[in-house]
């Protein structure tokens, strides 16, 4: 019999996780699985519970929760010989890992993606000895992006970035930061650094519109001046998907990436916050094997 384990953070979202886990564990069952529910209580637990899919063969592992709960459950895959598919049902505020899938943001509707057959091969983030799904971001401003808060998050989706960073644009300065690339360095200030591994991030579906979940490469932006007035017109980019072309913006794409600097400075990662520099960045492609809705 195939084995699939549901992990998920009953706090995540308004804490309707745990109504979605009957639906989910029916469908399952319906495809003739059985099912472990592992409830998380405490950060590492979804790596944890997905270390043990992993061990144990699990054909299949399910996400419910926010990206933070995915994040934490994809962490677990690193150096497994056996990989589970992954399916994923959102319950967070910003969702960037669905929304690069077209899994439906709506729970009810993401729980129906469980029956399809179809699976989408998707790259992996490696950053120093862990794995990212979305997004490594680092500078003052991404340090700034940690502290956006849930109920900013839950009422204004991904302007609440935004207005964390323009509040943030008034009091710091930018790090002088060293980034490294097929055999290129930029070395320069910086608020802000981005490497993208899907177009959505921080819910802005077209921030690196040109990224495809399997095409194994980082796409980079190193933001060079973000006064408050530029700010406005990087922000309109944001929103048009032109940001690679705005003038106080350089765009690259990469395998590897190494990013630097003299200054403390420290990182956001999947929307969370990471470790501090120094970053080495790489994709794994094609690593994850997730079930997706069908094609129309
Ligand atoms: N039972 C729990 N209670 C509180 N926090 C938990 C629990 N289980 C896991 N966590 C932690 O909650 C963090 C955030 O979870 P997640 O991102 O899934 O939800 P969210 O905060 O609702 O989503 P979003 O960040 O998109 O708003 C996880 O990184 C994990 O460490």
């Amino acid at each position: 019999m195939q084995q699939a384990m549901i992990i998920i953070n009953p706090s995540s979202g308004k804490e309707e996780a745990l109504e979605y886990v009957r639906n989910v564990e029916d469908i399952l069952q319906g495809q003739g699985y059985a099912v472990t529910v592992m409830k998380t209580a405490k950060e590492l637990d979804a790596t944890h519970f997905c270390i043990r899919a992993c061990e144990e063969h699990y054909d299949l592992v399910v996400s419910i929760g926010g990206d933070g709960t995915l994040h934490e459950t994809i962490n677990g895959f690193m150096d497994q010989p056996h990989l589970p598919k992954l399916a994923v049902v959102p319950l967070g505020t910003v969702n960037d890992f669905a929304r690069a899938l077209q899994i439906p943001l709506n729970p009810a509707q993401a729980i129906r993606t469980l029956t399809s057959s179809r699976i989408q091969n998707v790259d992996i983030g490696r950053l120093n000895d862990r794995f990212f799904a979305n997004v490594v971001a680092t500078g003052s401003l991404a340090e700034s992006l940690s502290s956006v808060s849930s109920e900013d998050k839950s009422r204004l989706g991904a302007f609440a970035y935004l207005k964390e960073g323009i509040k943030e644009l008034a009091g710091k300065t930018a790090h002088s930061l060293t980034i490294r690339h097929d055999g290129q360095t930029w070395k320069g200030e910086t608020p802000l650094f981005i490497a993208a591994l899907t177009n959505s991030v921080g819910g802005f579906e077209k921030l690196a519109p040109d990224a495809v979940v399997d095409d194994g490469l980082l796409h980079c932006f190193i933001f060079k001046d973000l006064n408050l007035l530029n700010t406005l017109t990087v922000s309109l980019s944001l929103l048009l998907g032109s940001l690679k072309n705005h003038k106080d913006v350089i765009y690259f794409t990469a395998r590897n990436v190494s990013v630097s600097s003299t200054d403390p400075v420290r990182t956001n990662v999947d929307g969370e916050e990471g470790p501090p520099l120094p970053l080495e960045l790489s994709t794994i492609p094609r690593h994850l094997h997730v079930i997706v809705p069908e094609e129309e």
